[in-house]
């Protein structure tokens, strides 16, 4: 897909462009329709993330001032009534600070205005039917296995959706990139790009967000931000939870696919565009799809990746089965759940530098953080004792801290060296990751959803190790639930 196709009308945000008042997306929506309502997306961080925008006000803003008035409607393949639907929401709001029974503001609206629809999504004229009884502009809620949604799309090709319908699709977006590509070209022929909504939540969380503040608030960072300064990057995502009775979905994906396919590669990104001069989405979304587009495995994928799968082990005061041995689990699948990649971005700015990007469950310690690693000063004078570890520059995710390393002249004997950490916590978003989204969702603001030509890079970048691990050509190694994963190696040293 060109940057033509994804641009119909350049500088403006919506297919409508900007609206007269100055907000971005044209019309807000008035619908938003949950289909997969019974699902875990959608009760887990869907409404709270939900009730959570509502509580903040921030829906009265990216609706223009009718958050109070946003129809909520639900759908799945459940035999439920409007009834039971309100009080999966009201249970849901409540968790998240939204009691519709104590809140009389745009949280009950929105609660007691909802309703619930029984739809096979893949019968063209249900879906269609029920589009239509929802008040336009409608945002349909894609919360759904990532199979069905795609048949859902395609079986409304040639018809006539309601006007100015955005559609909201979740992860993974198709399976690889020839298939990423076809997705794109169905939801091409429903809607303008500008109102699809391939949603990534990373790019709704703080931390991601907040690099750009980082980087691009201050002139001490992005002067030396480049390979001439910069020795490596380290992205991890280590995650204390093992699979969590997810198996139809996580055996089917494995780490790789669920994490760094998508979210990380989303995180590289921002960690490394050219700056955006504005935070328009045309801005911000051409800058992270030309450093995609220079992005690959920095080697053969035998050294360049790495796969490992958790055996028995114990986790705080838990104990953890071999994950083979976890409900669902098919051991035929290999599924790993730990994946590493080594990745180059080819451009003057990284040319050699080694971004590796990494995410495995079950481990021992939850160390989610981007690493980027000085080189050594050029000269150290003589006269100076010890040994200086590099400069780092450690930016948290959950807790969002930014942490920076330096080497100090140490306490007592200004001769000798030692080491200081900079700290800084990071304010708290007011809104969850899902709220985040569903605010641009709302607003019709495509910023922080992922381009068409940028999920089909992604899956481009990774084909070479999806290939590899399916011929058996990496081996797949083991960790025991509670350690620190599998041991270092030369292409992914401890760090
Ligand atoms: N859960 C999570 O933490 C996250 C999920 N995602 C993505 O969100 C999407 C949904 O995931 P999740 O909620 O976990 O999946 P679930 O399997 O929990 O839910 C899927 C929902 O879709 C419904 N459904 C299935 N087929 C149809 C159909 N033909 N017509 C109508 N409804 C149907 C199911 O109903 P029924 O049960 O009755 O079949 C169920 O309500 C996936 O793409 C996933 O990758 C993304 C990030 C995090
Ligand atoms: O999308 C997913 O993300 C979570 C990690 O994100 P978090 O915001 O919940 O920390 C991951 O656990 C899950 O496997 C994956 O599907």
């Amino acid at each position: 897909m060109s940057d033509a196709d994804q641009h119909p009308q350049p500088g403006g945000h919506g297919a409508a462009g900007a609206s007269q008042d100055g907000h971005s997306g044209g019309d807000p929506v008035a619908t938003l329709l949950v289909l997969g309502a019974s699902g875990d997306l959608a009760s887990r961080l869907l409404l709270p993330g939900l009730a959570r925008l509502l509580v903040s006000g921030r829906s009265e803003d990216a609706t223009h001032g009718h958050g109070s008035s946003l129809q909520l409607v639900g759908a799945g393949a459940e035999d439920w009534d409007d009834a039971h639907w309100r009080e999966v929401v009201t249970e849901a709001f409540s968790d998240h600070g939204a009691d519709p029974a104590e809140d009389d503001g745009a949280a009950r609206a929105v609660r007691d205005g909802s309703r619930y629809a029984k739809v096979d999504v893949t019968d063209p004229d249900a879906l269609l039917d029920l589009l239509h009884s929802c008040t336009a502009p409608v945002a349909a809620y894609f919360a759904l296995p990532p199979a069905i949604t795609a048949k859902a799309c395609e079986g409304l090709v040639g018809r006539d959706l309601p006007e100015s319908t955005r559609l909201v699709m979740e992860k993974p977006f198709g399976s690889d990139e020839a298939s990423a590509h076809h997705l794109n070209e169905v939801v091409a022929r429903l809607v303008p790009e500008q109102h699809v909504h391939r949603v990534d939540h990373f790019l709704g969380t703080s931390t991601v967000l907040g690099t750009l503040g980082v980087r691009f608030a201050n002139r001490l960072f992005e002067p030396t931000w480049n390979a001439a300064h910069v020795e490596r990057v380290d992205v991890f995502y280590d995650e204390d939870l093992a699979l969590e009775g997810r198996a139809r979905y996580y055996d089917h994906a494995g780490a790789l696919v669920d994490m760094i396919q998508s979210h990380l590669l989303q995180v590289l990104s921002v960690l490394t565009m050219d700056a955006p001069s504005s935070l328009d989405e045309r801005e911000f979304r051409d800058r992270k799809a030309q450093l995609l587009r220079a992005t690959r495995l920095a080697g053969p994928p035998a050294e360049a990746s790495r796969r490992a799968r958790y055996t028995a082990g114990r986790i705080g005061d838990r104990d953890l089965p071999d994950y083979t041995f976890e409900d669902g689990v098919d051991p035929a699948r290999q599924t790993e759940t730990l994946a590493e990649v080594v990745l180059h971005v080819d451009t003057w700015r990284w040319a050699g530098v080694p971004f590796r990007l990494r995410s495995g469950k079950a481990l021992g310690r939850a160390r989610k953080e981007a690493v980027i690693t000085y080189k050594p000063v050029p000269h150290l004078m003589t006269g100076l004792k010890g040994n200086p570890a590099p400069t780092r520059l450690r930016l948290g995710f959950k807790p969002d801290t930014v942490n920076l390393d330096l080497t100090v002249n140490a306490e007592g004997d200004p001769f000798d060296l030692e080491e200081a950490t900079l700290t800084a916590q990071l304010a708290d978003s007011r809104l969850p990751a899902y709220g985040e989204v569903l605010a641009g969702v709302l607003d019709g603001d495509p910023l922080l959803s992922v381009r068409g030509d940028t999920a089909e890079d992604c899956w481009r970048i990774l084909a070479p190790v999806i290939a590899a691990w399916k011929a058996d050509e990496v081996p797949l190694e083991t960790y025991a639930a509670g350690s620190d994963g599998p041991e270092p190696t030369e292409w992914f040293p401890a760090v």
